[in-house]
C-alpha cells in the first residue's frame, strides 16, 4: 500500500487525508496539536464539515502523530504540507508555519532516496522556488498542488474538481498526484501541469477572477435596484451566455471569508512587488466595499426599526465570521440604533459577543 504523510491535518488537510485514505493509501497525519491528534486517533473528533465524521470512523489506514520523526521511521516518500499561511499586515502570506515544518524535516537524516514535498497550502508566487533553493542539498523536490474547494463542501469538492493544478517540482511527484486523483475523483478533472511559479499565480488569479465576477454581478444588481428592473432575471440572462456562465454571478451580499479577500490582496501585493498594478483586482475590492454601503443605505431607506438576519457567517452553513459582509452590515445597522436580531447564531454568539458586546439580539 502506498504511503503518504499529510502535515497539518486541519480543515483542509484532514479532508485531504481522509479522502486519500478512502482511495486506498496509508495516510500518516502530523499535527502540532496533541489533543486534536488524540481525538483523531480515538475517532472522537467531531467536525462540522460534511462526510468527515463518517470517513474518520470508517478509516483503517489513517493514523495521526505530533512527532515528524514518524516520516523517517515509516519511510514515507511523499509529504503533503497543508499548514496555515496567514495574511500579514502588508497582505502577503506568512510562510512561517511551512518554514517550521521544513526546519524539522531538515533535522531528520538526509534521505538517501529523493523524497517529494507537495505544498497544498496557499503560498505567495515564487515561494516554492525559494524553498527548492533552500533544500537543494537535502534530497527533496518541491511541488505545488493547491485545491479549489469551498468550506462546507470540502470532501465533495475534493472528489469532484474541475481541474487539478500541479506546479511540478519533479515528474515523479506529478505521477504520484495523477494516480492519487485518478482514484480519489468522481469527476474527470483536467490536469494542468506547469512550473511552480505559474501554478502559484494560477491559484490566486482564479480566486481574483471569481471575486471580480461577484463584484460585477453585485454592481449591476445595485444599479438595477436603483433604476428599477429585476436584477435576478438580468443576471440569470447574462449568465446563460456560455462565454460568461452563471456560477458566481448571483446578486447578494459581497464576498468574504478566509480565502477570497486575502487572495485578492496577496496577488495585488505580488504585482506591486513587480512594480505592476492590477486595477481590476483593486476595483473588485472597492466594489465589494461600495456594495456593502449601498445595501446599508437601501435598508435604512426602508425606515424600519428592526432588522432580522437569517445568518451572519460569511456564507450559510459555516461557523466562520471572518470578513463576513453580512456581519458588517448587521453591525452598521445596529450602530445606527436599529434593533438587529441574529437568527441561527447560537454557535457563534460567543465570538460575536466578544467583538460586539450587547450590540445584537439573538433568536
Ligand atoms: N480551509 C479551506 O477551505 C482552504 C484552505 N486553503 C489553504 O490551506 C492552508 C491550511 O488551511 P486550513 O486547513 O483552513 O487551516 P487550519 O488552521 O484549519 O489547519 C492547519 C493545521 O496545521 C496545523 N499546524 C500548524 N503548524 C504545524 C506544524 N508546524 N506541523 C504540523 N502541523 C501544524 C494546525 O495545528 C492545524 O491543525 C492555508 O494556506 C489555506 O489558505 C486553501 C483552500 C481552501
Ligand atoms: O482558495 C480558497 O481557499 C477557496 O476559496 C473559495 O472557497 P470559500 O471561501 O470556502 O467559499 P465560496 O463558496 O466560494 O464563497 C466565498 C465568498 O463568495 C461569496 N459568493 C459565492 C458565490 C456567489 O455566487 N456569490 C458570492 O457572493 C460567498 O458568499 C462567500 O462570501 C473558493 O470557492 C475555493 O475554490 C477556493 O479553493
Amino acid at each position: 500500500m502506498e504511503k503518504l504523510a499529510v502535515i497539518g491535518i486541519g480543515r483542509l488537510g484532514l479532508c485531504f487525508a481522509l479522502n486519500a485514505e478512502k482511495s486506498g493509501y496509508e495516510v500518516i497525519g502530523i499535527d502540532v496539536n496533541q489533543e486534536y491528534v488524540n481525538q483523531l486517533n480515538a475517532k472522537t473528533y467531531s467536525s462540522p464539515e460534511p462526510l468527515v465524521n463518517e470517513y474518520l470512523s470508517a478509516s483503517c489506514n489513517f493514523s495521526s502523530y505530533t512527532d515528524i520523526k514518524v516520516i523517517e521511521q515509516e519511510q514515507v516518500n511523499i509529504i503533503y504540507i497543508i499548514v496555515p499561511t496567514p495574511s500579514q499586515h502588508d497582505n502577503s502570506f506568512s510562510h512561517s508555519y511551512i518554514e517550521s515544518v521544513v526546519s524539522q524535516l531538515m533535522e531528520l537524516k538526509k534521505p538517501e532516496e529523493l523524497k517529494h514535498i507537495i505544498i497544498g497550502a496557499t503560498v505567495m508566487p515564487g515561494y516554492c522556488n525559494e524553498l527548492s533553493v533552500k533544500m537543494k542539498d537535502w534530497n527533496y523536490s518541491i511541488s505545488y498542488n493547491p485545491e479549489f474547494i469551498a468550506q462546507g463542501s470540502i470532501m465533495r469538492d475534493q472528489q469532484n474538481p474541475d481541474q487539478i493544478l500541479i506546479g511540478e517540482g519533479h515528474p515523479d511527484a506529478t505521477i504520484f498526484l495523477k494516480n492519487l486523483y485518478a482514484r480519489m475523483c468522481i469527476s474527470s478533472p483536467e490536469y494542468h501541469v506547469m512550473d511552480t511559479l505559474s501554478a502559484e499565480i494560477t491559484k490566486l488569479a482564479t480566486n481574483c477572477f471569481l471575486t471580480m465576477k461577484i463584484s460585477f454581478a453585485n454592481s449591476i444588481g445595485d444599479l438595477i435596484k436603483r433604476t428599477g428592473g429585476d436584477e435576478d432575471k438580468v443576471l440569470s440572462a447574462i449568465g446563460a451566455d456560455s462565454r460568461i456562465g452563471s456560477k458566481y454571478l448571483g446578486y447578494g451580499y459581497g464576498f468574504g471569508g478566509p480565502c477570497f479577500p486575502r487572495d485578492n490582496q496577496a496577488l495585488l501585493y505580488f504585482a506591486k512587488e513587480q512594480k505592476m498594478t492590477l486595477p481590476l483586482s483593486e476595483a473588485t475590492i472597492e466594489v465589494n466595499k461600495n456594495h456593502l454601503q449601498f445595501q446599508y443605505e437601501q435598508l435604512l431607506r426602508e425606515n424600519r426599526e428592526e432588522f432580522v438576519f437569517d445568518y451572519v457567517t460569511y456564507k450559510k452553513n459555516t461557523d466562520i465570521i471572518e470578513q463576513s459582509q453580512q456581519l458588517e452590515l448587521a453591525v452598521k445597522l445596529a450602530n445606527t440604533g436599529k434593533k438587529v436580531i441574529l437568527k441561527n447564531s447560537n454557535h457563534i454568539k460567543h465570538s460575536i459577543e466578544l467583538m460586539y458586546p450587547g450590540l445584537f439580539y439573538y433568536e
